[in-house]
């Protein structure tokens, strides 16, 4: 499967948003963005969601276009919260719910990953009372079960302190490799987006562009004591430099 976003223009009330955005994801790729504050980040997800129509440019995916089609792609919004009157369990069952795909295989389906998700005896639970790091891993695994070609990650970590943070992109690297999927991924932390990309767009400031696309040369499977090899840090200048000069 191949998605490809070609020269993607968008505006709200007549201010531009997006300005001929081109990228691109091959089958399997782990892909960031990251961008200043309010570039347009998140109105690009709801582009290729199809919750929003683009004024011009194309959207593809295997070349078929989906433009303001939805179904395609399964979307971790930044605040994807849980309902707090539903159990841990019917929460992440709503993704296959609102397709309506729910059924007692859905169910197992959801059972057998608790363990892999660190949420092992707390299906019958209300989110209440889960830490920070497992009310993330429990969206996670909701998005996860809506199986889709393409998954959205709109700073999934973004509120979570440094420690647990860390935990959860050794924990999300295990994960994508075991279920092998395409991910899109929105951060703003350059580490974040080193340590787990395959490949990085960076975008500038709002009406937003692509103005630089690297290749992390690091081998995977990843490992904390590559941040401070020669090849990270020259990525992390690179990267610093492109984010820097836009301020
Ligand atoms: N539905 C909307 N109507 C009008 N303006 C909008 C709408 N959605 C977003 N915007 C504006 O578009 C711009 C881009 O917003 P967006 O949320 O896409 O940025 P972002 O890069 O995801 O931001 P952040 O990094 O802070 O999450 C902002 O100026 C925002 O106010």
């Amino acid at each position: 499967m191949e998605i490809n976003i070609c020269n993607l223009h968008h505006s709200f009330d007549g201010e531009p948003v997006i300005k001929g955005v081109n990228l691109s994801l091959q089958k399997g790729e782990f892909v960031s963005l990251i961008g200043p504050s309010g570039c347009g980040k998140s109105t690009l997800f709801n582009l290729i969601t199809g919750l929003e129509i683009p004024e011009e440019g194309e959207i593809s995916f295997n070349g078929v276009n989906v433009i303001g089609k939805r179904g395609h792609s399964s979307y971790m919004m930044q605040k994807d919260l849980l309902f707090p009157w539903k159990t841990v369990l019917e929460n992440v069952l709503l993704g296959p719910k609102i397709t309506r795909h729910q059924t007692e295989q859905a169910k197992e389906e959801a059972l057998s990953l608790f363990p892999l998700f660190g949420l092992e005896e707390y299906e019958h639970h209300y989110p209440g009372v889960l830490s920070g790091g497992m009310k993330q891993r429990a969206a996670l695994l909701r998005t996860f079960l809506h199986k889709k070609e393409l998954m959205l990650l709109d700073e999934p970590f973004g509120a979570l302190d440094a420690l647990t943070r860390e935990k959860m992109h050794s924990w999300l690297l295990q994960i994508w490799s075991q279920m092998q999927r395409t991910v899109l991924f929105i951060t703003h932390s350059i580490d974040e987006a080193i340590f787990l990309s395959d490949r990085i767009y960076v975008l500038g400031p709002r009406p937003t562009e692509v103005i630089l696309e690297v290749k992390v040369p690091l081998p995977r499977p990843r490992k904390k004591e590559m941040t401070v090899t020669h090849e990270y840090v020259e990525l992390k200048r690179q990267l610093m430099n492109a984010l820097y000069e836009m301020n």
